[in-house]
């Protein structure tokens, strides 16, 4: 049995929807029902049903975007930063294997040779190489507490979108925004994720950081090409000149816009799409929302 956390959420949703496709028994916690950013609820928790391994999709993003957290600091703290180093004490004291969501925005740009930044990079784009968002800082700070972890997967995500219209998907941010930040990424088609952090643990992965991305970079104008393409939408796109200007228009936090090298991932087996096609297949069979 799989415990996991945060489960209801937009990630854990995927991950629910994932371990059921593969008939796998898990339970979804709440905090509502077992306060995990407790060490002691969550040991007791363990205790009382045995699973064999544990996943950590809990954490703190704001809504619609990461410019929230900039106001919710204490929460934003405590899901991202706290809470992992709780899970990480208390799967030590119980000997129980598990993974970790993490974030790619933990970057940004590209390495001084031009290429996706490794694991082993230092973090760019943290409260440690300011300036970055309060979300990003805190979620660097979250991987730090898992430094030396054994028996843990860190999976970084980064700027998901799928298929499925809504408010969380970077394809449906793209659509409904007044206007658009022309930047270069590396993006994760959720599905994706979801089935490459199962490998991870149903194919004995070494444990450790990965970075769960599609293979390559796309600029948000080509993924506007992609979408005019498909004909999803009419609308007419509009850019911001550049970077201060986007900042200047909305609230001035900070975005990590990065490319991340998904090789160590793709080395154990996994063979992660190209994100252009991953973006060109999710728009073909797009599920627009009710
Ligand atoms: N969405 C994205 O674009 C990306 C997300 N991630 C990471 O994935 C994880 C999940 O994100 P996502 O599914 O989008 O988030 P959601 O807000 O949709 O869900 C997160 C869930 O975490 C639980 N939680 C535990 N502690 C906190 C806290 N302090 N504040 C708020 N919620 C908390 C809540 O579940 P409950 O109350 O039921 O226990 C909540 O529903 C996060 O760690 C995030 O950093 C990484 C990259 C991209
Ligand atoms: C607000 C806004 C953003 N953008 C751009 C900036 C950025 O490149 C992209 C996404 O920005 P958003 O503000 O929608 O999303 P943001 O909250 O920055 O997205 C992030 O969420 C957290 C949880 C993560 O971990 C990240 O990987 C990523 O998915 O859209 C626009 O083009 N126009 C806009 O008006």
């Amino acid at each position: 049995m799989i415990l996991l956390l945060g489960g209801s959420g937009y990630v854990g949703s995927v991950f629910a929807k994932g371990l059921t496709q593969r008939g796998m028994a898990y339970r979804v916690v709440s905090r509502r029902q077992c306060d995990y950013t407790r060490r002691d609820q969550l040991v007791a928790l363990i205790d009382d049903t045995r699973p064999s391994f544990l996943i950590n999709a809990a954490g703190y993003t704001g809504k619609p975007n990461v410019e929230a957290c900039e106001q919710h600091k204490a929460e934003c703290l405590l899901g991202n930063a706290v809470l992992p180093g709780i899970v990480r004490e208390a799967c030590q004291i119980r000997g129980l294997p598990w993974g970790h969501v993490s974030s790619g925005c933990i970057y940004n740009g590209v390495r001084a040779d031009e290429s996706g930044f490794c694991e082993t990079d230092p973090p760019n784009f943290c409260f440690r190489g300011p300036p970055c968002s309060f979300y990003s800082g805190s979620k660097a700070l979250g991987e730090e507490r898992l430094a030396g972890a054994e028996d843990v997967f860190v999976w970084r995500l980064r700027i998901p979108f799928s298929h499925r219209d809504g408010p969380r998907n970077y394809l449906s941010k793209l659509m409904r925004y007044d206007r658009l930040l022309d930047v270069t990424n590396s993006l994760a088609d959720i599905d994706e994720f979801v089935d490459a952090c199962l490998h991870c643990w149903l194919d004995r992965v070494p444990f450790g950081i990965y970075n769960i991305v599609n293979s390559g970079s796309v600029s948000t104008r080509d993924v506007v090409d992609l979408i005019r393409q498909r004909r999803i939408t009419d609308r007419r796109f509009c850019f911001f000149r550049d970077e201060a200007e986007f900042m200047e228009a909305t609230t001035g936090v900070p975005r990590s816009s990065c490319v991340l090298d998904n090789s160590k991932l793709v080395a154990t087996g996994f063979p992660m799409r190209e994100v252009g096609q991953a973006i060109d297949a999710a728009l073909e069979r797009w599920q627009p929302a009710a």
